[in-house]
C-alpha cells in the first residue's frame, strides 16, 4: 500500500440533496478512516450510505462539505481520487460484452497496470474467487453470487489504497457470503483501507475496526464494535425460551419477568430457527453460553429448595413457546434463580436459557428503532 500521511478517507460536513428532494439524503456527515482501517457504515434503508459512497467514489457530486480519498478531494480532482480507490457497487455493473477475464484486464488497463502484470493478477484473482473455470465464458451465464465475486476481484486489480464495498454480501447464499468475508479479511490484512456498508452487521462485527451508524443522513454514533456494545445500557442478556400454560398470557409472563430486580428491559423475541427441539440453543452470535437440560434441572432443584415447590417443568414441552429477552443491569447468573422462581410460580415450562451479550445489531436497533423504513 502507498505510504502517505493523513487519513485514507476524510469526510467533513458532507451534504447531498437530490434534485426536487425536500430533505438532505446526506446531512452534515463527518468521519475519517485511518490508513489500513476497516470502517463499517451502517444504517437502515434510505439512511444515506450509498449516497455517501457515491460521492466518495465520484459517481455523485456533493451539495456541500468536503470528501477526500487518499488525500485527494473528490470534487476538485475526481480522476486523481479514482486512482486511489476501487468500488464494488450495490448493483452489477460488469461489462456484459466482455468475458470475466476481459472485465478484469479492461479495468487494469484503465488504471495503467502493465499488461503482463495484469494478466498474472487476473489469473490469481480468478482462482482466489473460484472463477477460473468460467473465466472465458460470457457473463450472462453468471449467477448473482458469481457476479459479486467478479466485481470484488475486479476492484482488486489495480490494488487501490481504499476499497469501497456497498453491501458486498447482499442476497448471497451462505457459502458465497463466507468466501467474500474471508477475501475481504485478506485484503484488510494486506493493509488496504476499507469502507463497507452492510445489513449483515453481526457478520461484519469481527471484521470492522470502527462503525459509524447513520440515519436520515446524520451520524448517530461512531466507535469500535466493542465500545458500542459495551455502551448499551444493560450489559448482559438473558434469553429464556418459555412455554406458558394454556391459561396463562404470554405478555403477562414477560411483564412478571420485567419486574425482577436487575432487569432493565424485557421483550419478546422471535423464536430461533430449530427452537421446536427441546433444549435447543440458538440466540445467534450474541450467545456466550447455553445451559443444557442438566444445568436447568439443577436450577429447578435450587428453586424448589428455596420454597418454590410448584410445577415448573424443564424442556420438552410442545407448542406455545415464546422467547423472552431480559436486558440486565446485573450479573445474569444472579437472575437465573429469581427468573426460574417466577416461571415456577406460573407453572410455566422453561425450555432453554441463553446467557449472552448484546450484539452490534442490538446497538443498531436501540439507536435506529424497530420500525422498517
Ligand atoms: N437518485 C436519487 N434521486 C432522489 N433521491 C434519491 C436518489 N437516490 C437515493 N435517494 C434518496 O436518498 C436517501 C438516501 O438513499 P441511499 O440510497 O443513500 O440510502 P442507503 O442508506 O444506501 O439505503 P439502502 O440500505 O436501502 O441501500 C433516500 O431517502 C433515498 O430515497
Amino acid at each position: 500500500m502507498p505510504s502517505r500521511d493523513g487519513p485514507a478517507v476524510e469526510v467533513v460536513d458532507l451534504v447531498k440533496r437530490y434534485p426536487r428532494a425536500t430533505t438532505n439524503a446526506v446531512d452534515g456527515l463527518s468521519f475519517t478512516v485511518a490508513p489500513g482501517e476497516t470502517f463499517g457504515l451502517f444504517g437502515p434503508n434510505g439512511a444515506g450510505k450509498s449516497t455517501t459512497i457515491g460521492i466518495l467514489t465520484t459517481r455523485l457530486r456533493a451539495t456541500g462539505g468536503r470528501a477526500l480519498v487518499g488525500g485527494v478531494d473528490v470534487s476538485r480532482d475526481p480522476v486523481g481520487a479514482r486512482a486511489n480507490l476501487a468500488v464494488v457497487p450495490q448493483h452489477n455493473n460488469l461489462d456484459r460484452a466482455l468475458t470475466p477475464r476481459q472485465n478484469l484486464l479492461y479495468h487494469a488497463a484503465y488504471h495503467g497496470v502493465p499488461r503482463a502484470e495484469a494478466e498474472e493478477r487476473a489469473k490469481v484473482l480468478l482462482d482466489r474467487f473460484g472463477l477460473t473455470e468460467r473465466a472465458d465464458r460470457r457473463i450472462e451465464a453468471y449467477s448473482g453470487g458469481m457476479a459479486q465475486r467478479l466485481m470484488i476481484a475486479r476492484a482488486w486489480m489495480h490494488e487501490p489504497e481504499v476499497l469501497f464495498l456497498d453491501e458486498p454480501t447482499n442476497a448471497l447464499d451462505p457459502q458465497t457470503r463466507l468466501l467474500i468475508w474471508s477475501r475481504i479479511r485478506e485484503m484488510r490484512e494486506r493493509g488496504v483501507s476499507i469502507v463497507l456498508t452492510t445489513h449483515q452487521m453481526n457478520d461484519a462485527a469481527n471484521l470492522v475496526d470502527r462503525v459509524g451508524i447513520v440515519d436520515h443522513g446524520k451520524l448517530l454514533t461512531l466507535d469500535t464494535p466493542q465500545n458500542l456494545v459495551r455502551g448499551l445500557a444493560g450489559q448482559a442478556i438473558l434469553d429464556l425460551t418459555v412455554t406458558p400454560t394454556a391459561r396463562d398470557d404470554a405478555d403477562e409472563v414477560v411483564a412478571a419477568l420485567r419486574e425482577l430486580d436487575g432487569v432493565r428491559k424485557a421483550e419478546r423475541r422471535p423464536l430461533p430457527v430449530g427452537a421446536a427441539g427441546a433444549g435447543r440453543g440458538g440466540a445467534g452470535r450474541a450467545a456466550l453460553a447455553t445451559l443444557g437440560p442438566g444445568a436447568l434441572a439443577a436450577l429447578a432443584a435450587r428453586a424448589r429448595a428455596n420454597g418454590n415447590a410448584s410445577t415448573a417443568t424443564l424442556a420438552g414441552a410442545g407448542g406455545g413457546r415464546i422467547r423472552v429477552r431480559l436486558h440486565l443491569a446485573t450479573d445474569p447468573a444472579a437472575l437465573l434463580g429469581p427468573a426460574l422462581a417466577v416461571l415456577t410460580g406460573r407453572s410455566a415450562t422453561l425450555n432453554d436459557i441463553h446467557i449472552g451479550e448484546p450484539s452490534l445489531e442490538d446497538v443498531f436497533i436501540e439507536l435506529t428503532g424497530r420500525d422498517p423504513r
